[in-house]
């Protein structure tokens, strides 16, 4: 079985990260990423669903031509943990 990570909650998360935003209404952080074009978009995405697969570790985002809006939030802790922290950091370094 997976061990559970630790919640760290979205205060704590917005302290280590920079251009995040709490979500009102649980405990997650969002993100929206705009790009030059649908192609530099789906690129960022496709990177890091290579790295969400090896961290087995999933955003909830959604894609709109240029744009790309982020929750990230652990579902299993029912809010934000390490894996957010480190799925953010790797999403901004990124770009
Ligand atoms: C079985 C699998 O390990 C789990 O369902 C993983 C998959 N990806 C996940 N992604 C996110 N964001 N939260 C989770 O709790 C989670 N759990």
């Amino acid at each position: 079985m997976k061990s559970q990570p630790q919640l760290v909650g979205a205060p704590a998360a917005l302290l280590l990260l920079d251009g995040w935003s709490a979500v009102p209404s649980r405990d997650a952080i969002q993100k929206t990423y705009v790009f030059k074009n649908f192609s530099e978009a789906f690129g960022f995405m496709t990177r890091v669903a290579l790295q969400a697969e090896k961290m087995d570790h999933h955003p909830e985002w959604s894609n709109v031509y240029n744009s790309v809006s982020v929750v990230l939030s652990t579902h299993d802790a029912k809010g934000v943990t390490q894996l957010d922290v480190s799925l953010a950091a790797h999403m901004d370094q990124l770009v």
